[in-house]
Order: C-alpha cells, then sequence, then structure tokens
C-alpha cells in the first residue's frame, strides 16, 4: 500500500508563543516523554516549529542531548540576501539545522497577503536549501459553505507548486489546513479532511506522476488534539498533523505524535 511507504509527520506549529526559554523546557519535556514511551521516531516524526529567535536554542538543546526531535521555522525568505528588512533566509535557518520550513500559512495569506506565487518562491528558496517546506493550503468558511472546498484549495495546490518539476514537488509537504478549523476547535470530520487530502493527491498524480503522489506526505491542520487525532490519522491519504493550540502543552503534544496508543479512542 502507498501509505506505509510515508512515514507519518506530527508538526507542532507553535505561532507567535513560547520564548527561547520556555521553549527549551517544552522541547526538553516532549523529548523526556517521548523517550520515556519508547517512541520509534523513524516510525513517526516528531517536529517543533518554534518563532524564529527560539531556533538556536532549540538548535543547541537538540545536538547537546541528541534528541531525536525535529525543528522548523514558521517562514523563509523568498530571497537569499540582501536589503530585505525582517526577513529571514533559507540559508540562515539551514545553518541552524532546521529541517522544515512552513510557508503559505493562512495566517499569513491573511495578515500578509501572501500569494500563491509567494509561496512557490519561498518553497523553491527553501528547497534550494535542503529544507522541506511544508506548504499550507485550505479554504475559508464560505468557500466551504458553497461547497467549493475541493476546486479552490486544488488551485492553492496548483499556484503553490508553479514551476516545480516532479524531483522538486516529490520532495515537499502540503498541509490542508481549512481556515474555519483553524483554533476554533471547530475540527473538520475525518471524512472531510480525507476528501481533500485524497484530491490533493490526485491532483499531484495528474500535475507529475504516481510516484510524485506517492511520495508526498499530506498533513491535516485545524483544532487537531491529542483526543480527536487517531480518527483523523486513520484516513489513507492524511499523512500527518499540523498542529497549533495543542503542540504549547509538551505532554499533549507527545499524546499527538503516539496516537497509535490511543487509536480507537
Ligand atoms: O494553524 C494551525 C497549525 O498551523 C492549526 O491551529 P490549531 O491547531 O490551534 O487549530
Amino acid at each position: 500500500m502507498a501509505a506505509s511507504t510515508r512515514t507519518p509527520l506530527m508538526a507542532g506549529n507553535w505561532k507567535m508563543n513560547l520564548d527561547h526559554l520556555e521553549a527549551i523546557s517544552v522541547v526538553q519535556k516532549l523529548a523526556w516523554t517521548l523517550q520515556d514511551a519508547k517512541h520509534d521516531f523513524s516510525a513517526v516524526e516528531a517536529v517543533v516549529v518554534p518563532p524564529f529567535t527560539d531556533l538556536r536554542s532549540v538548535q543547541t538543546l537538540v545536538d547537546g542531548d541528541d534528541l531525536k526531535i525535529a525543528y522548523g521555522a514558521q517562514d523563509v525568505s523568498a530571497h537569499e540576501s540582501g536589503a530585505y528588512t525582517g526577513e529571514i533566509s533559507a540559508g540562515m535557518l539551514a545553518k541552524l539545522g532546521v529541517s522544515y520550513a512552513v510557508v503559505g500559512h493562512s495566517e499569513r495569506r491573511e495578515q500578509h497577503h501572501e500569494d500563491d506565487a509567494l509561496v512557490a518562491a519561498k518553497a523553491k528558496a527553501a528547497l534550494a536549501a535542503g529544507i522541506t517546506p511544508i506548504i499550507c493550503v485550505g479554504e475559508g468558511l464560505d468557500v466551504r459553505k458553497a461547497g467549493d472546498q475541493v476546486p479552490y484549495t486544488l488551485a492553492q495546490v496548483e499556484g503553490s507548486l508553479a514551476g516545480f518539476d516532479a524531483e522538486q514537488a516529490a520532495k515537499v509537504v502540503i498541509a490542508y489546513e481549512p481556515v474555519w478549523a483553524i483554533g476554533t476547535g471547530e475540527v473538520a470530520t475525518p471524512e472531510d479532511a480525507q476528501e481533500v487530502c485524497a484530491a490533493i493527491r490526485a491532483r499531484l498524480a495528474e500535475l507529475y506522476d504516481s510516484s510524485v503522489a506517492e511520495a508526498v506526505r499530506v498533513l491535516y491542520g485545524g483544532s487537531v488534539k491529542s483526543s480527536n487525532v487517531a480518527s483523523i490519522m486513520a484516513q489513507p491519504d492524511v499523512d500527518g498533523a499540523l498542529v497549533g493550540g495543542a503542540s504549547l502543552k509538551a505532554e499533549e503534544f507527545a499524546a499527538i505524535v503516539r496516537y497509535q496508543d490511543h487509536a480507537g479512542s
């Protein structure tokens, strides 16, 4: 089965929460909790995505204690270097051992007017530095009410992968985050998540080929908690979760990473 070849990925997007001292304590506790549970990090990847200012501290902790937790950035510049005040390049992130970069989160699309072309440029910049982009897509409530979630989301996927060849496309992660389910407690049903994640995979096969569609991990995001993650992960085209609020507490996020412990609950 195709699903068994993709390693599930649980990524905790902290957004603008937890300073670098708090980050150290959360990552330490997360690592201990997972180690105590004898977590197999190669079976389910655990990733934290803290604010930029925490990354150096997280790197020092992960390297010093040889933790198996990976970490990502919440954004990345489309540019390599130069007069871009406030931006952080993919090269700078790579130097800090960053493995993932979230691009095109709905909060950035909404608050900073990022469009698909910019998201594609950021994702390409990340890939060029050896960082895996987590490309976020997903519809708002009005689109969902009109029943247009699939075409809307697929248009975002296509736009955010503009100019990618098959080799580049095979390396990305796509996160389907319906905006109406973010931070609202309003979780999409497992069937809702599956519908759009499967459509994304089918479109990847059309745009590229079946090997790209089988390689790309498609995550679901939006009010994921330890109590609902197992039913979402039971869907064949959902390969992990992009978790916001529930990733700020080490024990809760560890329980999400360990979703197989409470499958069926
Ligand atoms: O936006 C999200 C992750 O990127 C989801 O946030 P919540 O899990 O808090 O709904």
